[in-house]
C-alpha cells in the first residue's frame, strides 16, 4: 500500500493531502506565551475553523482527499504499542520529575484514544491535575504546563515531507514545535494506511523542517538553511536522498535567520514546472551551493561522496539541475513595500493543486494579481485568522500524494 503514497515535485497534481484542523491546542495562546508558541497574536478559535474548513473544501471540491492528523492519530492511538510510545513520549519531559511522571502515565494509559489525542496535542496544564502531587506540582505555577501544547500542529509542513515514496520525518529546531515529529513518526509508523512507508531522517536527527524543503522538479530537491533548518540538516537530508536514489542534486539555500523568512517558502513557491513566486527582495541575493553525490565509498548514507559546487545565484543553479533555460520568477507585490507586507502575509507561501493552479491568501492582492498576469489560477482563502501563526496554504499542507509529472 505504501507505494501509492509520495510526490516528487511541488505542482504534480495534488491526490491527497494532510491538514490539521485548528482544535483545543490554539485556546492554550495567551499574550504572555504566544511568543514562546510562535504565534504573532491570540487567534479567534471558531473563526480559525471557519477558515481552515473552506480551505479543506477548496481542495475537497478540486478532488483531492483531506486527511486530517488528528484522525489519524486517533486511528493510530487504537494499538497498544502506539499509545505506550506516544505516553512515553510525552513523559519524557524533564520538567516533570517522577512522581508526577508516574501519576501521569497512569493517567494516560486510562484514556480513550480520542481523549488521549486530546492532550496529546491541546497538552495538560498544572491546574488540570488532580493527583500526583509533591514538589513539582507544588512549585510550578496552577498555569504552566506539565505536557505542552501544539498549537503549530497547524503547520503540517514542518512536521514531514514526502520525498518520492519515503516520508522524512524532520526535526524541528524550535523547542515549542519538538514534539510535534513524535505524532507524525507514530502515525507513518503504526497506522495501518502507512504500515511499511520507508521513512527517512527522524527527529533524533539533526534539524531539518519541511517548509525547508521544496522538491523543485523530479530528482531535484531546494532545502533552504537558515533559522530552522542547519547546514548539518542540509547535508543530512541530501545523504538520505542521494543513498535512497531519490535526487540526484541537492541546492542548498541559505537564507536569512529571521522570522520573516523562517523557512524557505515564506521567500519562494512553485506554481508551475518552471514557474516560481518569490519574494524580490531577496531574489537577487538568493544563492545555491548544488550538492552531489561523487561516490558510494560505503554503506548507508555516511559512507557517500559529497561534492558542493561554488554557490551560484539560486535561479541559475536551480535551472541548471532542473535541466530547464529558465526558471521563471513570479514577484511577490508591487513595489518593495507591498513585496515586504505581503511576504510577510505568506503571499509566497502557495500550495500548488497541480500546474498553474495554486491556493494563496485572498489579503495579498497585489501578488495574486501578478500571479494571474502570468497565466495561474489562483484559489483564494480567507486567513485572517490563520495567518496569526504566520503560515500560508502551503505551510498548512502536507502533499502525501501527488502524481508523478509526465517525464
Ligand atoms: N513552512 C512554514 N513556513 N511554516 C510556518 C510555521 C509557522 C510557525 N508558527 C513556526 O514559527 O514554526
Amino acid at each position: 500500500m505504501s507505494t501509492s503514497h509520495g510526490a516528487d515535485s511541488e505542482v504534480g497534481r495534488l491526490r491527497t493531502v494532510m491538514l490539521h484542523r485548528p482544535g483545543p491546542e490554539l485556546k492554550r495562546l495567551t499574550p504572555r506565551n504566544n511568543d514562546k508558541l510562535l504565534f504573532d497574536g491570540i487567534p479567534w478559535v471558531s473563526r480559525a475553523q471557519e477558515e481552515h474548513d473552506a480551505f479543506a473544501e477548496a481542495l475537497r471540491s478540486r478532488d483531492v482527499e483531506v486527511l486530517y492528523l488528528v484522525e489519524l492519530l486517533v486511528e493510530t492511538l487504537a494499538s497498544d504499542e502506539a499509545r505506550e510510545r506516544a505516553i512515553q513520549g510525552a513523559m519524557a519531559s524533564l520538567h516533570l520529575g517522577d512522581t508526577l511522571r508516574q501519576y501521569l502515565t497512569t493517567a494516560l494509559q486510562d484514556q480513550s484514544p480520542e481523549e488521549l489525542a486530546g492532550f496529546l496535542t491541546a497538552g495538560v496544564r498544572n491546574d488540570e491535575v488532580r493527583g500526583g502531587h509533591g514538589l513539582v506540582t507544588s512549585l510550578l505555577a496552577s498555569d504552566d504546563f506539565l505536557i505542552d501544547p501544539l498549537p503549530n500542529l497547524l503547520f503540517t509542513r514542518d512536521s514531514s515531507v514526502w520525498v518520492r515514496d519515503r516520508v522524512a520525518i524532520t526535526s524541528l529546531a524550535m523547542p515549542a514545535r519538538e514534539r510535534e515529529t513524535q505524532l507524525t513518526e507514530l502515525i507513518y509508523t503504526l497506522h495501518p494506511r502507512f504500515a511499511g512507508t520507508p521513512k527517512i531522517h527522524g527527529w533524533q536527527r539533526e534539524h531539518v523542517e519541511g517548509g525547508d524543503v521544496l522538491l523543485l522538479a523530479p530528482g531535484v530537491i531546494a532545502v533552504g538553511v537558515g533559522e530552522r533548518t542547519t547546514p548539518a540538516g542540509a547535508e543530512r537530508l541530501a545523504r538520505q536522498v542521494f543513498a535512497a536514489d531519490l535526487a540526484h542534486t541537492v541546492l542548498a539555500v541559505p537564507i536569512a535567520q529571521e522570522r520573516a523568512t523562517m523557512h524557505l517558502d515564506t521567500v519562494c513557491t512553485m506554481v508551475d514546472v518552471d514557474k516560481i513566486v518569490m519574494y524580490p527582495n531577496v531574489a537577487d541575493s538568493l544563492r545555491a551551493y548544488a550538492v552531489t553525490c561523487v561516490d558510494r565509498a560505503g554503506d548507508g548514507d555516511a559512507g557517500l561522496v559529497l561534492r558542493t559546487a561554488e554557490a551560484e545565484p539560486f535561479l541559475v543553479a536551480a535551472a541548471k539541475a532542473m535541466s530547464i533555460d529558465t526558471l521563471h520568477q513570479i514577484d511577490t507585490g508591487l513595489d518593495p513595500v507591498t513585496a515586504e507586507r505581503e511576504q510577510w502575509d505568506d503571499g509566497n507561501n502557495t500550495l500548488a493543486i497541480s500546474p498553474r493552479v495554486a491556493v494563496a491568501y485572498e489579503r495579498n492582492i497585489e501578488t495574486n494579481t501578478r500571479l494571474e498576469e502570468a497565466g495561474i489560477e489562483v484559489v483564494a482563502i480567507a486567513g485572517s485568522e490563520l495567518g496569526s501563526g504566520r503560515g500560508g496554504p502551503r505551510c498548512m499542507s502536507c502533499p502525501v500524494v501527488r502524481d508523478p509529472l509526465p517525464a
